[in-house]
């Protein structure tokens, strides 16, 4: 007997969208059920390699595709690893992937259109069988086991398991293809997949680099007595030739097949290593971020094949994790074929083929900025967040990787390291920067007043990591990071302007706010780096910043109560205005600081201790 079972709820959304969205792409199907069944019979290998009474299975391993006309099917099937009952229930009815509530998010905002995109990033393959079909079956049988199983579902939330018929290892799936004239006017579903021609020009365009052989067969017709089977797809590995007879479109496809992104990659990277370590590499810079760049469980790193094997998806050991934009696959001459996930970790190999990507991806890097500023840009733009991780987690590739970053500038175009030294005025001895949570708060601190006076460029930096790595580098060539809200600032030229004594020490004004404000803040300072504001906050010592202490806290870790030391511009009308107030008899200054922290917390971009107090005290003073 059937047995009825629910789909997780997260699958059953997933599942929803698939059936009613409309796709620019309908034929990703194809392309995701054959991935599958590679992936399968790749398993199957693998297995056979620690359970040696499964060899036998693993030999010859294939896909076939049959079309039935008459019945409306579509069945693609593979000899591989096949399922249990159990793996039916967790790998086709549910989906255990982070990122799954944002990629139905997603889904629901895109536009027609743009779904495809997002169903071949985040990879929900084999749901995907509902874009063209309306009644799914899957037969299967886990290879050494005994009993095979049918999976089937019309997509409604529900699907059913049963005993099955399959007599040898491995799954086949059974589209039953949705009629045309149901499938509405909107739906893009027109082009007839039962069609060998339609299906044969498909696997060519997107499946040609599988590493087993795809047999398409039309049941209808009879086949010739002397008729070879002859597979679909050319299975040959791209990389194993050489690069001149490579065209761009056969780099493009298989730039597709391997990271199932749509569009063509930004930069590929062509390389053969001889010597100590023999490997060839091709590898590819996306021209936009897969879905999965920061999630914990992201799949990361490059196909690992060896002497043409392949060996494993999403090998980590090959690219490190800054570098996990990066597409593609390494076939090692060297390496022993059982090799696993652990001993790769500890293989002095893995080590020196890592050490020389990493120093082939860098050289690409710096070539693209000299020679291909528009696309150097363009990356950066997508991947420079991740690829500022390595100052922090690759001494040996510190000073390269930090040539290679771009950065905004208080005034000016974005300016690499470099260029910044070039450009510096003379006098001063240090790259100043300013860190914060927003690029547009931080172009409009106060706190770079007196460097716009003085004609000195400050970094901007907006990204998390920012702070993180330039506490970790502290130094460029031979100049410090300094912050543009460190306390006591000693800009170039040393010409502070002699301090007038001015109506503000004499007011009394400084000491009055202190008081007021007590444990708040750790001290109050006439300014001399203030031109035009009235107020703002710097950091006292090695205090950590604002943006900091939240990403801290958003990780868990406690932080100590910060203190921040209050500077105000004695040249500044609204403190001139407080100092003379703050000489008269009912000065208020309780108010009136509380008014000046809120002011420097604005510039700050952060929210204001207390927003209905502040607001109290704005129409109080403005009544006045
Ligand atoms: N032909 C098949 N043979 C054996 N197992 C399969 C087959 N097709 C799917 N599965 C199992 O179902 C799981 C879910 O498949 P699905 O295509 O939804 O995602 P995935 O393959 O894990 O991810 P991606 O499509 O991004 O590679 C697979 O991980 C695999 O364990």
């Amino acid at each position: 007997m059937a047995e009825k079972m629910e789909f997780q709820s997260e699958a059953k959304q997933v599942l929803e969208l698939m059936i009613n969205s409309v796709y620019s792409n309908p034929d990703i199907f194809v392309r995701e059920l054959i991935s599958n069944a590679s992936d399968a019979i790749d398993k199957l290998r693998i297995e056979s390699l620690s359970h040696p009474e499964l060899a036998e299975y693993a030999k010859n391993g294939r896909i076939d595709i049959t079309i039935d006309k008459k019945a409306g099917t579509l069945t693609i099937s593979d000899n591989g690893i096949g399922m249990d009952r159990d793996d039916l229930v967790s790998y086709l009815g549910t989906i255990a992937r982070s990122g799954t509530g944002e990629f139905i998010r997603a889904m629901q905002e895109a536009k027609n259109g743009a779904n495809s995109d997002l169903i071949g990033q985040f990879g929900v393959g084999f749901y995907s069988s509902f874009i063209a079909a309306d009644r799914v079956t899957v037969e299967t049988l886990k290879a050494g086991g005994s009993e095979s199983w049918k999976w089937e579902s019309t997509g409604d939330g529900t699907y059913t398991i049963d005993g099955g018929s399959r007599a040898g290892h491995g799954s086949s799936i059974t589209l039953h293809m949705k009629k045309e004239e149901q499938s509405g006017d909107d739906h893009d579903i027109t082009k007839d997949y039962l069609s060998e021609w339609t299906l044969r020009g498909i696997i060519k365009e997107y499946s040609d680099f599988v590493t087993y052989p795809i047999y398409l067969t039309d049941v209808e017709k009879e086949k010739k007595e002397d008729e070879k089977e002859e597979p679909v797809n050319s299975m040959k590995a791209l990389w194993t030739r050489p690069q001149k007879d490579i065209s761009d479109d056969e780099f493009n496809d298989f730039y597709r097949h391997i990271s199932h992104d749509w569009e063509n990659p930004l930069e590929r990277i062509y390389y053969k290593a001889e010597g100590t370590s023999e490997f060839r590499a091709l590898l590819f810079i996306p021209s936009r971020p897969p879905m999965d760049l920061f999630y914990q469980d992201g799949k990361h790193g490059v196909q690992l094949y060896i002497r043409r094997v392949f060996i494993m998806n999403d090998c980590k050991d090959l690219i490190p994790e800054y570098m996990r934009f990066i597409k593609g696959v390494v076939d090692s001459e060297d390496l022993s074929l059982n090799v696993s996930r652990e001993m790769l970790q500890q293989d002095r190999q893995t080590a020196q083929i890592k050490n020389s990507l990493v120093k082939k991806i860098l050289d690409t890097l710096h070539k693209m900025r000299k020679d291909q500023p528009d696309s150097y840009n363009k990356f950066w733009q997508t991947f420079g967040v991740v690829l500022k991780e390595g100052i922090i987690s690759d001494l040996r590739h510190r000073e390269d990787i930090m040539k290679l970053c771009l950065f905004d500038v208080s005034e000016g175009d974005k300016t690499t390291l470099e260029d910044y030294l070039i450009n510096m005025p003379a006098g001063q001895d240090k790259i100043y920067y300013l860190a914060g949570s927003s690029l547009k708060n931080l172009k409009n601190s106060p706190k770079l007043e007196a460097f716009k006076k003085k004609g000195i460029k400050v970094l901007l930096l907006g990204d998390p990591v920012d702070e993180i790595w330039v506490n970790h580098a502290r130094k460029f060539d031979k100049y410090d990071f300094v912050s543009a809200a460190a306390e006591n600032l000693m800009l170039p030229e040393g010409e502070k302007e002699e301090k007038k004594d001015s109506e503000i020490e004499k007011s009394g004004l400084v000491k009055k706010l202190k008081d007021a404000l007590g444990s708040l803040v750790e001290d109050v300072k006439v300014s001399d780096r203030l031109v035009d504001s009235p107020v703002c906050f710097v950091q006292k010592g090695e205090e950590i910043s604002p943006q900091m202490r939240n990403l801290f806290r958003s990780m868990g870790q406690e932080v100590p109560e910060e203190k921040r030391v209050m500077e105000i511009n004695p040249d500044n009308a609204l403190i001139k205005k407080i100092a003379d107030e703050s000489e008269k008899e009912n000065f208020n200054a309780e108010d009136w600081s509380h008014l000046l922290m809120g002011l420097a917390s604005i510039a700050d971009g952060e929210p204001v201790p207390d927003g209905q107090q502040f607001t109290n005290l704005v129409s109080k003073l403005l009544e006045k």
